[in-house]
């Protein structure tokens, strides 16, 4: 993870090659590098974008879900609950500049800021349905809050990746922006956010997040359990196998 801070703004930037996806090494370190940003008193805002081209995030690493260890496991998704909750709950303004395709937990990290901008010609959404899994309940929560239940709802059952236009069309992402201003127009959105005192913006996201945010408190452990069962069952693990294949096959091919 590449983090600087420019001024009251940190951006951090993801850079796990080849593909930025989240394993529980890297979803440790954002973890860290977000609270760390969070407790700095001088920061007002966090951008997050990657160093990679072409790929924002491909979302959770399949392989830590893929024949796992369940001690492993079970850490994994503490790591990837509290991800949420960090980014979800942030006291500090968030911008996605989103500057390549962003499956799934990819598609979550940004749904989970502030304000999202994205460069055309890329895909975004939750796939989960589309690997044989399901998105657990704050998934939905968060994407429903920013769609709305019928489009979330068709989204879901389809794990339907959306185009850039077709995200913006549906209030996926806020704005398209070409590659080479991703960074410029996600300081001038930032400035928006800060041109409102800190302590009212912060209240008012509260009220609007908090609830979704206590019932994944409320139910962490139980969220925990129903994920190791799921993805442990055998005809999970088959699907994940096969969706691995084609990922190799679509890369030969
Ligand atoms: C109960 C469950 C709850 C919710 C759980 C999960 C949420 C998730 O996040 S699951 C992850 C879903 N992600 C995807 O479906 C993305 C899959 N990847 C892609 O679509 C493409 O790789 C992508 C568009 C991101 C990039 O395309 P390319 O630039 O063409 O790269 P490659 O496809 O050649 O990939 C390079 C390399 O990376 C491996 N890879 C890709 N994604 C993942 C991933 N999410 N986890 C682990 N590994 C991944 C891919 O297999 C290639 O590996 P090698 O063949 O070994 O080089």
């Amino acid at each position: 993870m590449l983090t600087f801070k420019e001024s009251c703004i940190g951006v951090m930037k993801l850079s796990k090659p080849p593909v930025n996806s989240l394993n529980l090494e890297y979803l440790t370190e954002f973890n860290i590098a977000i609270e760390k940003l969070e407790n700095d008193k001088s920061c007002r805002g966090v951008i997050i974008t990657s160093a990679l081209p072409k790929i924002f995030s491909a979302g959770l690493d399949i392989l830590e879900m893929y024949q796992p260890n369940t001690d492993r496991l079970r850490q994994f998704w503490t790591q990837v609950q509290q991800l949420w909750i960090n980014l979800y709950g942030s006291q500090v303004a968030t911008v996605a500049a989103i500057n390549g395709h962003a499956p799934a937990g990819g598609c979550l990290v940004s749904l989970s800021c502030d304000y999202r901008i994205m460069a055309p010609n890329y895909t975004i959404g939750l796939n989960e349905t589309q690997l044989g899994i399901v998105a657990p309940f704050w998934f939905s929560d968060t994407i429903t809050n920013t769609i709305g239940f019928r489009k979330a709802e068709r989204a879901l059952q389809l794990g339907y990746m959306f185009t850039t236009d077709e995200a913006k069309a549906c209030g996926l992402i806020d704005k398209i922006v070409p590659p080479d201003q991703i960074m410029a127009v996600a300081h001038e959105e930032m400035k928006k956010m800060f041109a409102v005192p800190d302590f009212a913006r912060q209240i008012t996201k509260n009220q609007c997040r908090k609830q979704f945010i206590d019932k994944l408190h409320a139910k962490r452990d139980a969220d925990t359990d129903n994920f190791v069962n799921f993805i442990t069952k055998d005809s999970i693990q088959k699907a994940m196998g096969k969706y691995l294949e084609s990922l190799k096959k679509r890369k030969s091919g």
